[in-house]
């Protein structure tokens, strides 16, 4: 939060928090702000002080402190890897304390969803809102057509325009969500504004360019042995398969697009994953030969899957955003079941929790690892992100349901959320017949093949009726208890095997799904 106190006890402060080994000095500056003062410490601003003149004409002071204007102090949770001109990190601090900044980042519709691992530059992005400053979430819908050749190892198959169309509207879904999400449920405490955002999709620009134009313009900017130099160039030249000139080309459009998006909204900061730094690197050359300002590039760091491979639609291996891909109980499980090793890293990266909050948290979670609580509180966060309060509370509902044992839970289950909870679970729709016992209703719904094993694992203990033990094959199926007011009944064999029963009203048609 960009914090504005009173001058001379904020002046007060900073001098009191001044370490012996370091200097603070000043300078001020006349410019269009009026009279302002920045106060530098080891090369960096800490803060700086605006002159004004209040409606009586005195003068007055706001002191403006570093906060989290500087999004560079992302750095101490983890989520930059790499800062693009090296060692330039002194310029780009100061720019983002002395005006509002742009930043963006790229999504190409390759999915109609975006996965866990995009969360990482997309909390990027929201950290850079939060400090006040603009940002943009890019799709990709021309740049899809052309295919990055960056971490892959073959061409990416060729997308029709409807597929691309389906795809942009995912994914331009799942953003205008998180965003919203972000402002309403993390945001609302906050008394500062946030920076403003935008959703767009370069589409729109390259639908109104001439090749001719392009390549005599921007084309002309940019060396071949450069080009092949690149990474993603070199590691595909290598192989037999080769590159076509299409995907050669990808550097080309992305470094277009930040010029186009630096001219049109003033955007300075490109952010992506690490496998991107040869995209950024273009558009900033780019950039420096045309315009001459400067500009930077910031990576995140990959999120791997426990295998250590990148987690994404190329692995196979997405957790997907769009909640009829990845239902919000599903997102919700991956992080419940992340291992305590990652907890200190991942709740760095996906909460917005504080240093105080996060150590309490870790502090409560290594007193009693068995609990989860760290994984609990992160799995809390991310689903409420991207899924929102409702989203969570399902998420929750459903945990409950299946692994908590709650048959109270289960009986409070939309349609939807069994559909998404039993996707891989036989379902039986079935009438009720007066009497129907629990030996008749695992035998109907293909619990057992043969009547012998049903009576057997009945006998051992081995069958549960919506999470309670089922004592005797012959009791009597009573509705409320074996049969939800939902109109369910779930039965598990042994300890994970489930099957569900859908009761139907008299009148309907009834199918079973295996
Ligand atoms: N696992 C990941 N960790 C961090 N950033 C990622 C990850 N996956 C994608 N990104 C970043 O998200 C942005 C958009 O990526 P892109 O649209 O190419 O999807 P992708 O999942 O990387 O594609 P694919 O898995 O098909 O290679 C890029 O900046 C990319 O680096
Ligand atoms: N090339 C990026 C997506 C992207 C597209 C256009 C851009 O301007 C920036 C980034 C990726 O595939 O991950």
């Amino acid at each position: 939060m960009l914090a504005v106190t009173h001058w001379g006890r904020s002046l007060m402060n900073i001098k009191n928090s001044r370490s012996p080994s370091t200097v603070l000095w000043g300078y001020s500056r006349r410019d269009l702000c009026g009279v302002r003062t920045f106060f530098v410490k080891d090369n960096f601003l800490v803060s700086f002080c605006q002159e004004l003149l209040d409606p009586a004409g005195n003068h007055r002071y706001n002191h403006y402190i570093a906060g989290n204007r500087n999004i560079l102090k992302l750095d101490d949770r983890g989520i930059f890897q790499t800062l693009f001109p090296e060692g330039r990190s002194h310029e780009l601090h100061r720019a983002l304390l002395e005006g509002t900044q742009c930043m963006y980042c790229g999504f190409d519709p390759t999915a109609d969803s975006l996965h866990v691992g995009h969360l990482l530059t997309i909390m990027a992005l929201l950290h850079c809102q939060r400090g006040g400053h603009s940002v943009i979430a890019l799709i990709g819908g021309a740049t899809a057509k052309i295919g990055d050749p960056s971490g892959r190892s073959t061409e990416r198959a060729a997308m029709n325009e409807d597929t691309i169309l389906h795809n942009v509207s995912g994914i331009h879904r799942t953003l205008d969500d998180i965003f919203m999400n972000h402002e309403e449920i993390f945001w609302q405490q906050e008394k500062t504004a946030l920076g403003n955002r935008k959703i767009l999709n370069n589409a729109d620009w390259y639908n109104k360019i001439n090749l001719i134009d392009f390549l005599s313009s921007t084309g002309r900017h940019f060396r071949m042995g450069t080009m092949l130099g690149r990474q993603s160039v070199t590691t595909r030249l290598s192989k037999p398969e080769g590159m076509s000139f299409t995907e050669f080309c990808y550097q080309i459009f992305q470094a277009y697009d930040w010029l186009h998006l630096h001219n049109t909204e003033g955007c300075r900061i490109q952010v992506g994953g690490n496998d991107q730094t040869g995209n950024i690197v273009s558009g900033h050359e780019l950039i420096s030969r045309v315009q001459d300002v400067p500009v930077w590039g910031l990576t995140v760091p990959l999120i791997t899957s426990t295998t250590g491979d990148k987690l994404g639609k190329t692995a196979g291996n997405a957790v997907w955003l769009n909640p009829s891909k990845t239902p919000p109980f599903e997102l919700y499980q991956y992080f419940i079941r992340m291992p305590d090793s990652d907890m200190k890293k991942y709740l760095n990266l996906f909460t917005f929790f504080n240093d105080k909050v996060l150590s309490d948290i870790l502090t409560k979670h290594n007193n009693k690892p068995e609990n989860r609580y760290a994984q609990k509180k992160l799995a809390e966060e991310v689903t409420k992100l991207v899924h929102g309060k409702a989203g969570l509370l399902s998420a929750e509902r459903c945990t409950e349901a299946l692994f908590n044992g709650s048959a109270e839970k289960l009986a409070m289950l939309s349609d939807d959320e069994l559909n998404d909870l039993f996707r891989n679970t036989p379902v039986t729709e079935l009438y009720l017949d007066p009497g129907t016992t629990v030996f008749d209703v695992v035998m109907k719904a293909k619990c057992f093949s043969r009547a012998v094993d049903a009576e057997r694992v009945i006998k051992a203990g081995g069958v549960y009726i919506n999470h309670q033990r089922a004592e005797e094959g012959d009791y009597v199926l009573i509705p409320g208890q074996h049969i939800l007011p939902n109109g369910i009944t779930l039965i598990r064999i042994g300890k994970k095997n489930y099957y569900l029963v859908k009761w139907l009203e008299t009148g309907t048609l009834g199918n079973t799904r295996r």
